[in-house]
């Protein structure tokens, strides 16, 4: 991988990931803290609804015994009201109260007479003498004391089968008859299968005692209630229909069970709502009910799980979902913060970088452009718009190639080159807006796009115009006398190799002329050096203009000067030449304002006629202008003839003026 793309890798890890890890842990924690508080709360609500609705039921169940408790203190009043209740009464009395509808449960009113052993006899004959010839007390056979039951409304077959039955003779029932003389209060027996009870499956039974006393007897000690004790105004429930008929719709889904007693044995059973159900529900409570000297346990089940709690899992199900939207929203802000923070980054690097460029390309030496892909200038630095002195407003969308000379072919090539996108470096003239010319070097690059057309060009001018200056300034001194301006010796002597050849080839005649000023010191030494220089750059100019354009003139050096004459006829020719010069230089000079005089020595030397080579003519012409000097200066001498070698035409003598 390469060390940029690890490092961003592992900036995408330190930014995005870990923060978006470390949401996502604290997202997971508070999504479980808050999963398990919602289901203490959920847990918490379904106990405290079951507790609620258990205790519902149990003062339900309370009530309805007050209810009943006090059906059985009416019917005592009854009897406390006529003395002597009737079977009509008492049948009157139980119909008005519409047990059915407004008790459901109760089987019957009772009432059972206390009897004593002598007593029963009477008893039975009294009762068979109502009407019912076969009515004895049951179970026969003798006890200490009787009971039996005489009124029991609804007098209705099941009633039937419980008249003249003894309850004393009958343990549970004996207990709570007891217990009920012993208190003076109403008593409920254990379960009992009632005497009425024929179903399949029987329900378990229970009965409610309440104790009948003669009306005017004392009754504040157990003797004395035993005394006046004339029977039990009683009420038999079945247990099923009771507690049914006490629950309304909302309760039958919580299972009861009652058991008698503390005891929570099948044995002690009186009820169970849901006997179908195996297993305990998952909440349960237990309480204990006192109910006229009897203890009943309540056992209630909560329903049991069909599937789970829908609302709380719903609810569990969008803490999740929350806490996973938490945490993609988290990712994706960090991812956002990282990429904003990525990109100012780029941004502020990309700024830097163009201060950066815009700073080399302005303060550039080298003229900086950018071409359109017409060649028409779209950018233009400050030093290529000193260049061409154009200003920027100017220059933009003038084509580049209108600062070239007029130069198609140059032109044509130029645009092709860069359309096919290849780059290049040149030099090239440019004539400024004002006519100037400079020399540039041209590097250009061109930038094609996808489909290989020409989008951009960026261009950089360097101006080598003073270069140019230099190297040809330079190459004119290597050739030339700087004071003078003329040709130095050598490059007059390879430009004389050259005549001479052509002079070879083509048979004519050449003139050396070696001419030195007379006396040149003296000027220095009167007017100076710089009045010398003067001088000197007025002879050669003299000494040029009586030359024809073809002949060489050079400066030797000091006040010695060369001169090649081309195509000489004859040696008078040449000698007409010298003179000229020498009436030239002798004319007089106006040097600082003052005028002064100067004169000229010549020496001349014939090709072919005083040497063939540039030696022996270089020779022959300085010994010809020492003899001119020898002869008095101011004039011209000619070099002696060779004989030898050369075709020497006349031989004129020395040329005095
Ligand atoms: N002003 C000036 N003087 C120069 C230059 N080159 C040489 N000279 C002087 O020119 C003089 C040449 O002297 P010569 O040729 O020796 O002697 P002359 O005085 O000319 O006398 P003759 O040649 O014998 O007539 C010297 O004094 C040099 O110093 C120059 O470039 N400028």
């Amino acid at each position: 991988m390469p060390a940029d793309s690890s490092g961003a890798g592992r900036g995408w890890l330190r930014t995005v990931l870990l923060p978006t890890l470390v949401i996502c842990a604290l997202a997971v924690l508070v999504g479980i803290q808050a999963v398990n508080r919602l289901n203490e709360v959920n847990a918490q609500a379904r106990r405290d609804a079951f507790t609620l609705k258990t205790s519902e039921i149990t003062l339900r169940i309370e009530e309805r015994f007050k209810a009943y408790r006090q059906v059985l203190t009416g019917a005592r009043a009854l009897f406390h009201a006529s003395r002597e209740v009737s079977r009509g009464e008492w049948q009157t009395y139980v119909d008005a109260l519409r047990l059915p509808a407004a008790y459901p449960g109760i089987q019957g009113i009772g009432f059972a007479a206390y009897i004593r052993p002598a007593e029963l006899r009477a008893h039975e004959e009294n009762i068979r003498a109502e009407g019912f010839p076969d009515y004895r007390v049951s179970p026969p056979g003798p006890r200490a004391e009787y009971s039996a039951i005489v009124f029991i409304e609804p007098f209705d077959w099941r009633n039937q089968r419980a008249f003249g039955y003894d309850m004393l003779a009958e343990p549970v029932r004996r207990e709570a008859m007891m217990k009920s003389l012993e208190l003076g209060l109403p008593a409920l027996s254990g379960k009992v299968r009632l005497v009425q009870e024929t179903a399949s499956v029987p329900q378990a039974g229970v009965l409610l005692y309440l104790p009948l006393f003669r009306q005017d007897a004392g009754l504040h000690t157990p003797g004395l209630r035993e005394k006046a004790l004339l029977g039990w105004i009683y009420s038999p429930f079945r247990m099923g229909d009771l507690i049914t008929g006490t629950l309304d719709n909302s309760d039958t889904l919580v299972r009861l069970r009652i058991y008698d007693g503390h005891e929570t044995t099948p044995e002690s059973l009186l009820y169970d709502s849901h006997p179908e159900r195996p297993t305990a529900g998952r909440l349960q409570d237990k309480t204990q009910l006192e109910l006229d000297s009897r203890i009943w346990t309540l056992v209630f089940d909560s329903p049991p799980d069909r599937g789970g709690d829908a609302p709380a899992y719903l609810e569990q199900g969008a803490i999740v979902l929350i806490c996973g939207l938490f945490v993609l929203l988290a990712a994706s802000f960090f991812a956002a913060r990282n990429r904003a923070r990525e990109l100012a980054r780029i941004g502020a690097s990309l700024s830097a970088s163009e201060a950066r460029y815009s700073t080399l390309v302005n303060q550039s030496f080298e003229g900086i452009a950018a071409l359109d892909a017409g060649l028409r200038f779209s950018f233009a630095n400050p030093r290529l718009q000193d260049l061409l002195e154009a200003p920027g407003e100017t220059l933009i969308g003038t084509p580049f190639t209108r600062f070239w000379p007029d130069d198609p072919p140059r032109v044509r090539h130029f645009t092709q080159r860069l359309q096919q996108g290849r780059a290049g470096t040149f030099e090239q003239e440019l004539l400024t807006r004002d006519g100037r010319s400079l020399t540039v070097i041209v590097t250009d690059s061109p930038r094609l796009d996808a489909d290989g057309h020409l989008q951009e060009v960026i261009l950089t001018l360097t101006d080598i115009s003073e270069r140019k200056t230099s190297e040809e300034r330079i190459r004119f001194l290597a050739s030339h006398d700087s004071l003078t301006g003329l040709a130095n010796r050598a490059s007059f002597m390879e430009r004389m190799g050259d005549s001479l050849l052509m002079a070879q080839r083509h048979h004519t005649r050449l003139a050396l002329l070696y001419l030195d000023l007379d006396h040149f010191k003296e000027v220095n030494d009167t007017l100076g050096h710089a009045a010398g220089d003067l001088l000197l750059v007025e002879t050669a100019r003299r000494m040029r203009q009586c030359l024809r354009a073809s002949d060489l003139l050079a400066r030797q050096g000091g006040d010695e000067f060369m001169a090649l004459l081309h195509d000489i006829g004859t040696m008078n020719e040449a000698m007409g030449v010298a003179e000229k010069i020498r009436r030239a230089i002798n004319t007089p000079y106006l040097i600082d304002g003052r005028e002064c005089r100067a004169s000229v020595s010549i020496g001349i030397a014939l090709y072919p006629d005083h040497g063939l080579n540039l030696d022996s003519l270089a020779r022959q012409a300085d010994a010809a202008m020492y003899r001119a000097k020898s002869i008095g200066r101011n004039s011209a001498a000619l070099a002696p003839v060779v004989t030898s070698g050369a075709a020497p035409p006349d031989s004129p003598p020395p040329f005095e003026p």
